[in-house]
């Protein structure tokens, strides 16, 4: 099996690091390109093993999988270069945020099989949560492909594509929400003047915790939340701090911002690069 990666940026790498830590694909049949940054090339090829190209032919041939993932703005360029070199079986899956399948079969200027998804860089150590959409012509044995790579570096569920700008801003921006909180948990406990390196040890135990309670337990996050919460405790003065300063509410805009973005990444690339 040979994937191909268009784009050698945070989630490619991500996505590179769980495929070669779980043997689903051997290094040397990962082909990669960026636009111009040969240092990334040469780093990546140390790193991982796999090998680097900016010979367009070399990247998709007998590849089985090629994987866009450069930022939105960049995908009209990458699509239009890509396009000349489509094989009759050619799949090309995307990570982009915000760009349409539709805008892809354009760029590409043929039926061809595609899959939109929206992974995150929890792939690198297999616990991405990734949102899958196929169009009519991915065969049977490619949609299998596809879900066996993103299940192997995490979990994958197939959505319909009108709701990927929504899980975009939930689970594809979702992580650096939890460091956010966890850059806030580590500034307190540096003013209290706790040691750094068993603070974090700490922190990240206390969210592992959750996250496996959360999956485990059977109970809603709030039922959890209560358990917690004793009556006229640390934790109750706590949260009502979080309440008057209406955190929840917050956290709903942000997402909301997130999912305005993505819809926004959309029309402004797609439009500006037909
Ligand atoms: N980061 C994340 O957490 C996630 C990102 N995504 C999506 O993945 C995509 C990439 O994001 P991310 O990895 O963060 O971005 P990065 O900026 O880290 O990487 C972008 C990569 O694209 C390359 N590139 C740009 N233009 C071209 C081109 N014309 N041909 C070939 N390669 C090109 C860049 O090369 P060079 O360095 O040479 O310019 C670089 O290697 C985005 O669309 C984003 O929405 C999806 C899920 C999560
Ligand atoms: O911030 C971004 O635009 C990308 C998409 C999801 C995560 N990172």
């Amino acid at each position: 099996m040979k994937i191909s990666f268009v784009g050698a940026g945070s989630i490619a790498e991500a996505m590179i690091a769980g495929l070669i830590e779980k043997n689903i694909v051997n290094p040397k049949n990962i082909c990669i390109t960026n636009r111009n940054n040969k240092q990334k090339m040469t780093e990546l090829e140390q790193k991982y093993g796999i090998y680097t190209t900016y010979d367009t032919n070399e990247l998709v041939h007998d590849a089985d999988m090629i994987i866009f993932a450069v930022k939105p703005k960049d995908a009209g360029e990458a699509l239009d270069k890509i396009s000349p070199y489509i094989r009759e079986n050619s799949f090309f899956v995307s990570v982009m945020a915000g760009i349409s399948i539709e805008f892809i079969t354009d760029k590409l200027k043929t039926n061809c099989a595609i899959a939109r998804t929206m992974p995150n860089t929890s792939a690198s150590v297999g616990k991405s949560a990734t949102a899958i959409t196929f169009n009519p012509f991915v065969s049977n044995e490619q949609k299998e492909l596809a879900l066996s790579i993103f299940s192997s570096i995490g979990i994958t569920e197939e959505v319909a594509e009108h709701q990927m700008d929504a899980i975009t801003a939930l689970s594809g921006s979702g992580p650096a929400y939890f460091y956010y909180v966890v850059e806030a948990m580590e500034r307190a406990a540096a003013q209290f003047g706790l040691e750094k390196d068993t603070a974090n040890q700490l922190i990240i135990q206390t969210l592992l915790g959750a996250a496996e309670m959360l999956s485990v337990s059977g109970k809603k996050a709030s039922e959890l939340r209560h358990e917690v919460t004793s009556p006229g405790g640390t934790t109750e003065a706590g949260i009502s701090v979080l309440h008057q300063a209406e955190m929840q509410e917050a956290f709903i805009a942000c997402i909301n911002a997130a999912y305005e973005q993505s819809k926004q990444l959309g029309i402004m690339y797609e439009s500006k690069i037909t």
